[in-house]
């Protein structure tokens, strides 16, 4: 029965845990990047690198980076108005445009490979803004999808993948779900269990679009120190797209401002985040004050 629900789940489902993807824009394993001027983290080893990135729908410009490198073991915020191009970028990098044909065109590595590589052999887990929740799975079905991409096709989870889901389910508040249908769970449940499933691929790299749509202030809070905690404690690279700028400044290593499809700063979020800058990329006046528990943006 599960084995049918994950075949059907991962050849109609977006998530990249063993989708799939779409080609990427063109990568390619070796190449001489150009010079790289947003260097905050000269030191800091890369994980993704990306080059000549042009992203166009039809005389619409999505994307358009020119240079972007991406350091490795970091809470990495991607920020910016709507439209700015944030979840192009992610989607772009993990080669699943979706929709209209997207002309693409550009160079994408992660740690020196080929990023469809990388995907295909799920190193990389991925919550979106639409994850589906239609199939008729059990809320410890679906966090169990999450291994799916580490077995081969004739093994199941097995009772280590159980425990590690329950324990997952517990810290994200969903334990009393475990036998729950997904599709009855309300939106910040589902939230934290599209999570909890890509925390069950346990890879190095991970990617979230607005991973605290739905939730509460107290589970967003939980949500951004949990993944703070995999970076500086498990050493996993971590890409979120956010809107709330004061989650963005107090719990990200580094912040890369986008608009209208382009790189505008990036850095760490004192260096990126400065009034001016929020102000003209979101166009409107956003004021920083500092507090004791760090800045606040409103
Ligand atoms: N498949 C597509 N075909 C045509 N245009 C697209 C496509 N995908 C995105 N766009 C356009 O590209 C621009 C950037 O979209 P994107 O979703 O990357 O923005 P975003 O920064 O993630 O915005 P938001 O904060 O609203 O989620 C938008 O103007 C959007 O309309």
């Amino acid at each position: 029965m599960l084995d049918s629900l994950l075949d059907s789940f991962f050849q109609n489902g977006r998530s990249a845990a063993a989708a799939k993807p779409v080609r990427p824009v063109r990568s390619m394993q070796t190449g001489q990047p150009s010079q790289n001027n947003n260097t905050s983290h000269k030191k800091a080893s890369e994980l993704l690198s990306m080059q000549d990135i042009h992203i166009s729908h039809g005389d619409k410009v999505l994307l358009k980076i020119d240079k972007l490198t991406v350091p490795s073991q970091k809470l990495v915020a991607f920020i910016g108005p709507n439209g700015a191009g944030k979840s192009t970028l992610l989607h772009t990098v993990l080669g699943q445009h979706t929709g209209v044909a997207l002309k693409t065109q550009g160079y994408i590595t992660a740690q020196g490979q080929p990023i469809d590589e990388m995907m295909r052999d799920g190193h990389i887990a991925w919550v979106g803004q639409h994850e589906r929740f239609e199939l008729p799975l059990t809320v410890l079905d679906y966090a169990l999808l999450g291994v799916s991409p580490n077995l081969a096709w004739y093994q199941r989870p097995n009772r280590h993948h159980v425990d590690r889901a329950q324990t997952l389910l517990q810290d994200f508040e969903l334990s009393n779900l475990t036998d729950a249908r997904v599709q009855t769970l309300s939106g910040g449940e589902k939230q934290r269990l599209a999570i909890v499933r890509a925390l069950m691929q346990d890879t190095k790299i991970m990617m979230f679009d607005e991973p605290t749509n739905h939730l509460d202030i107290r589970h967003q809070r939980f949500l951004l120190h949990y993944l703070h905690t995999l970076v500086h404690e498990q050493r996993k690279s971590i890409l979120v797209v956010l809107h709330d700028l004061t989650h963005a400044h107090r719990y990200t290593d580094e912040v890369v401002l986008l608009n209208g499809g382009r790189v505008i700063a990036q850095g760490t979020p004192t260096e990126v985040m400065t009034r001016q800058r929020l102000s003209a990329a979101y166009d409107v006046d956003i004021k920083a004050h500092q507090t004791e528990d760090g800045m606040v943006f409103v």
